[in-house]
């Protein structure tokens, strides 16, 4: 059933498919600091792959290395079957890689349609000099740039608060409004950095539902760091856990909740 190259199904009838990224002997270091020593994993096309530690563990880190934002001294990293050169951030956003951060960063005297169309820069092809001598062109580029958003819209249920600058909206509203801007540049990878941080308990729940939905409609494969263990164990597929820069432990939620290395460092404790 399982076969590591072409992918598998899972025993509750998930397919997941073939590796997508694979990180091999990462370590990142900040000077003295190593946050990241010698780890590899891979995340496979379809699934849903969270990171989990205790604070400082190393997992923004990890991210920062997948978004190209960080390059790591020693390691390779793969995305569809090529090694990565270092790249800047914008590159590998172009090579269908979108995220989303810790801190909502998110314009908040534009408009909720404006944010999440600032989503789709990195898919635009014409440029401000080409829409004014080609203005057909870069016309018909806006309307199916905005078709593309609208069903994002519509698919995230924020129709209602499409022309609202997003400085108004509550907290929760505010996260799903950068789920879209980063779902608007059609990631192959969506990267998510602590996606229910901050929210209540009905706010969890809608964003886990959308992340579930966006992963069985857009077929996208999600990298997340989340806090919360119910989430994290409902909604992955695998989970790598971090702590002190190295992982300690690489799974499905069943493995991590009875690997003993894990509970000493991580699922003992109050993580909240
Ligand atoms: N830009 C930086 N410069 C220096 N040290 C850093 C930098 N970023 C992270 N570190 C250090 O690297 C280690 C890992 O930090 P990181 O933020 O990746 O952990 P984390 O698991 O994401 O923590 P948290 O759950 O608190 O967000 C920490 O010791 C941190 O102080």
């Amino acid at each position: 059933m399982t076969d590591m190259t072409e992918g598998y199904t899972t025993a509750d009838g998930r397919r997941i498919g073939p590796v997508l990224m694979d990180l091999r002997n990462i370590t990142l270091r900040f000077g003295g600091v190593e946050a990241i020593k010698n780890i590899s994993f891979d995340i496979r096309e379809g699934e849903i792959r969270a990171i989990i530690g205790p604070n400082g563990a190393g997992k923004s880190s990890m991210l920062n290395v997948i978004s190209g934002f960080y390059h790591p001294q020693e390691g390779e990293v793969w995305f569809r079957g090529r090694k990565r050169p270092p790249m800047k951030p914008y590159e590998v956003a172009r090579q269908g890689i979108a995220r989303t951060f810790q801190n909502i960063a998110l314009f908040e005297g534009m408009s909720v349609l404006d944010n999440i169309m600032t989503g789709r820069l990195t898919l635009m092809k014409t440029g401000m000099l080409s829409q004014a001598v080609w203005w057909g062109r870069a016309q018909r580029e806006e309307v199916a740039h905005r078709e593309k958003v609208e069903r994002i819209i519509d698919f995230l249920e924020i129709q209602s608060i499409r022309k609202t600058p997003v400085g108004r909206l509550p907290y929760g509203l505010k996260k799903r409004v950068e789920l879209a801007r980063a779902l608007a540049a059609e990631p192959k990878l969506l990267l998510l950095d602590e996606p229910m941080a901050g929210m209540n308990v009905e706010e969890k729940e809608d964003m886990c539902r959308f992340i579930l939905d966006v992963n069985d409609e857009f077929g996208t494969t999600i990298a997340l760091i989340e806090h919360d263990m119910g989430v994290v164990m409902d909604l992955s597929d695998r989970v790598v856990v971090m702590d002190y820069g190295k992982k300690i432990g690489d799974g499905t939620p069943d493995e991590i909740r009875n690997n003993q290395d894990v509970i000493d460092a991580y699922l003992g404790v109050s993580h909240d």
